[in-house]
């Protein structure tokens, strides 16, 4: 029996647990197993918690490990404060994308900030084949459509388009998986579609690496932001529309990104684990 937490972030979901109560599993298979919508318990992705210091381990459903979860961390910050690890409003975890600084912003409802570092265009980073110094404002050829995107490492590997340059946008869950799967991405990227309201608001779809389309992600949001303003489409500081919830982006002069917005938990159980 392992016991597990359940959060989401703006919908996107996630089991959270210790590191001691899943030891002797593979993560991988737990993840698979626990996140299976209707085998398992049921999330985008699995956290495992470590401490001493604090650290976010985290998997994709689909068993993936991923550097960095924007949505992730929020909900990891909240099970620390659940759970007692820390009470502090400000400190650090260590991710596979290095070291992110929580700040606890409010209680009821949780709110919290997470300074996500900053972006990075070299191509090397995100795995992208290609010669250019900057993948950004790249056409693509995706089944037979002319697609432009434009691509950073927030955290993770960030491929951006605007919705606005399509006529056709009413399946984005196939348009995200084709790009997603573009060979010019070695280990895949994550899409995301983004429509500008205004130049302060943006409205997000983004289709996963490891987990297909999801409700909401944080470094996407980020580095939807950070691309939006890079191509004079948006401002540094914008709320990004999900269809649970917000958040707020904002890019500061040295180029580091804040993420705010909520973390919520829906339950905790235990899971018997026999398809692991
Ligand atoms: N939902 C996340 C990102 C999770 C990782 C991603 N699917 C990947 O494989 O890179 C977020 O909120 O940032």
């Amino acid at each position: 029996m392992i016991s597990f937490s359940k959060y989401h972030g703006c919908g996107n979901d996630f089991i959270i647990l210790k590191e001691q109560n899943a030891s002797g599993y593979s993560y991988p298979e737990l993840a698979r197993a626990i996140c299976h919508r209707t085998l398992g318990i049921g999330a985008d992705g699995l956290i495992i918690v470590k401490e001493a210091p604090l650290e976010m381990i985290f998997y994709n459903s689909d068993g993936s490990r991923a550097p960095m979860c924007g949505n992730g961390i929020r909900c990891f910050a909240k099970y620390c404060y659940d759970e007692g690890i820390t009470k502090d409003a400000d400190y650090e975890v260590v991710t596979l994308a290095g070291i992110m600084g929580v700040h606890v912003a409010g209680l009821d409802p949780f709110l919290v900030e997470i300074n996500m570092g900053k972006p990075d265009f070299d191509p090397v980073k995100s795995a992208i084949r290609t010669d250019l110094d900057r993948f950004l404002k790249q056409d693509l050829d995706v089944n037979g459509q002319r697609v432009q995107v434009s691509s950073c490492f927030m955290g993770t590997v960030h491929t951006v388009l605007w919705l606005e340059d399509y006529a056709d946008t009413a399946d984005l869950e196939s348009l995200g998986r084709e790009i997603s799967h573009h060979p010019v991405y070695a280990e895949q990227t994550n899409v995301n579609m983004v429509q500008v309201i205004d130049k302060n608001t943006l409205k997000l779809t983004t289709y996963e690496r490891g987990a297909g389309m999801t409700y909401a992600c944080g470094t996407g949001a980020c580095a939807s932001v950070v691309i939006g303003a890079l191509e004079g489409r948006c401002e540094k500081e914008a709320n990004v529309l999900l269809p649970y919830g917000t958040l707020h982006i904002k890019q500061i002069e040295n180029d580091e990104v804040f993420m705010t917005g909520p973390a919520v938990k829906i339950g905790q159980g235990s899971y018997i684990g026999e398809n692991t």
